[in-house]
C-alpha cells in the first residue's frame, strides 16, 4: 500500500475519457514543511471523486493549487484540460469552487452577494439562484452577517453551483449542514455527474463519500496512499463473520475455520454448539465453499464497511506496508481474548477443546 496508485482496485475510469482534473508530481513546501510530496492523481470527466485523508494530509493545499490560489513548489495541475497556472479568469469561470474556510461578512443580503459573484463567475441562468436557494432552504434576503454557519455554507454552495461549471472543487462542502440539506447536496452532486460534469470534493464523512463518489484519492502526510473505486475499496474491507457450528472435534473446527481464511477467531462453546466470531477478508465465494465442510447452523456475514477500509489507510504504515489499524489488539472490548488458534481461545489445549459431538448435538436438539 505504500506506493502511489495502489492496485486495490482500478478507479472506474473509462480509459478514453479525458481527465477533468490532473495533478502530476505535485510537491508543496511551506518553509521547511513539506505539505505535499510527489502527488499524482487524475479525475476523469463526468465522475465524482472524493479527496480524503486525516487532518493535515494536504487536501486543502491540493485544492488551492488546482485553483491557482497558491503555487506548487514543483509539479503541475490542470483543470478542464487547462494548466491551473496559466488558465486565468477564463478557467476560473469554468470551475465552481467552495473554499474550506468560508468567511462571509457584511450587511448586504445573500441575494446581492450572489449577484456580485455572478458578475464575476460568468453567465448564471435566470432563476437558477432562487432554485438552488429553495433546494437548500436558504432565505436570500437575510443579511450575510446574520446567517448561521450552515446558512453561510449554503451561500457558498450556491455560488459554486450557480453557473453550471464543468468542474466543481468543493472543500468539505457539507460542513455545518443539517442532515436533510446534506442529502439535498448529495442529490445535487449526482445531478452534476448525470449531466457529464465533474466533482472533486473533500470530506471527513465517509458515509457521504460512499453515497456520492465513484472513487477516492486518499492522502496521508502529503502523499497519495490509494486511488480506488469506492465500491471495490468497500469490498476490500474486512467483514465481521458470526457462525453457529455444531460442536465437533476442536482440531477439526480449527482446521475448518482456518481453511475458510477466518482470522481473529473467538469461540464461545455452549449447549452442544459453538458460536464463532471472526473476521474475513477477500471474496465471499471461497469462504462459503470452505464453510460448507463444517456443520454450520447459522451464518451472519456483515456488510463490509468503507469506513473500515479507509481507516486502515489513514493510519501510519508498518514495515509490511499495511496500516497499523490492521493490527487488532489482543484484548477485546468484551474482555474475551482473540487468539491465533481455537484451542488457545477456549483456554484449553487442542485435546481439551474437543467436545463430544454426538451427545451435545442431541442435547441441542439438532
Ligand atoms: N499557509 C500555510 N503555511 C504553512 N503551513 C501550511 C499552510 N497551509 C497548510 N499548511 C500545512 O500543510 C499541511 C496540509 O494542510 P492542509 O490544510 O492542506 O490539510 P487538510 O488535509 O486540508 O487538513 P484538514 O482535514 O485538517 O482540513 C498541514 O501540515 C498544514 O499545517
Amino acid at each position: 500500500m505504500n506506493g502511489r496508485h495502489s492496485a486495490t482496485a482500478a478507479p472506474p475510469a473509462d480509459r478514453g475519457t479525458p481527465n477533468a482534473v490532473e495533478a502530476v508530481g505535485l510537491t508543496k513546501r511551506f518553509g521547511r514543511h513539506e505539505a505535499l510530496r510527489e502527488v499524482d492523481f487524475a479525475v476523469p470527466a463526468g465522475s465524482v471523486y472524493g479527496l480524503i485523508g486525516p487532518n493535515g494530509a494536504g487536501k486543502t493545499t491540493t485544492m488551492r493549487i488546482l485553483l491557482d490560489i497558491i503555487r506548487p513548489t514543483s509539479g503541475r495541475t490542470s483543470v478542464a484540460g487547462e494548466d491551473s497556472r496559466t488558465g486565468g479568469p477564463d478557467l476560473r469561470r469554468r470551475i465552481g469552487y467552495l473554499p474550506g474556510e468560508l468567511t462571509l461578512q457584511g450587511r448586504i443580503s445573500g441575494r446581492r452577494l450572489l449577484a456580485h459573484y455572478a458578475a464575476v463567475s460568468g453567465t448564471v441562468p435566470r432563476g437558477r439562484i432562487e432554485e438552488l436557494a429553495e433546494r437548500l432552504r436558504l432565505d436570500l434576503d437575510r443579511p450575510v452577517r446574520k446567517l448561521s454557519k450552515g446558512n453561510k455554507q449554503k451561500l457558498g454552495l450556491i455560488q459554486a453551483f450557480m453557473h453550471d461549471p464543468e468542474v466543481l472543487i468543493l472543500d468539505e462542502p457539507t460542513s455545518g449542514l443539517d442532515p436533510l440539506i446534506q442529502r439535498e447536496f448529495l442529490a445535487m452532486v449526482r445531478q452534476v455527474r448525470d449531466e457529464g460534469r465533474t466533482v472533486l470534493l473533500s470530506s471527513h464523512v465517509i458515509s457521504e463519500i460512499q453515497e456520492a463518489a465513484d472513487a477516492v484519492v486518499i492522502l496521508r502526510d502529503g502523499t497519495v496512499v490509494e486511488v480506488a473505486g469506492v465500491e471495490a475499496l468497500r469490498r476490500s474491507a474486512v467483514r465481521r463473520v458470526r457462525l453457529q457450528v455444531q460442536a465437533v472435534d476442536g482440531v477439526v473446527l480449527e482446521a475448518g475455520l482456518a481453511d475458510a481464511g477466518l482470522t481473529a477467531v473467538v469461540l464461545h462453546p455452549h449447549d452442544g454448539v459453538v458460536d464463532v466470531d471472526a473476521e474475513a477478508g477477500g471474496p465471499v465465494r471461497p469462504l462459503l465453499r470452505a464453510l460448507a465442510n463444517l456443520p454450520v447452523d447459522d451464518l451472519v456475514l456483515e456488510e463490509p464497511d468503507l469506513q473500515d477500509a479507509v481507516l486502515r489507510l489513514y493510519g501510519p504504515q508498518d514495515d509490511a506496508g499495511t496500516g497499523t489499524a490492521d493490527k487488532r489488539p489482543d484484548e477485546r472490548p468484551d474482555g474475551s481474548v482473540a487468539a491465533p488458534s481455537a484451542a488457545a481461545t477456549t483456554g484449553a489445549s487442542a485435546s481439551d477443546a474437543r467436545i463430544a459431538p454426538d451427545r451435545d448435538r442431541q442435547e441441542a436438539g439438532r
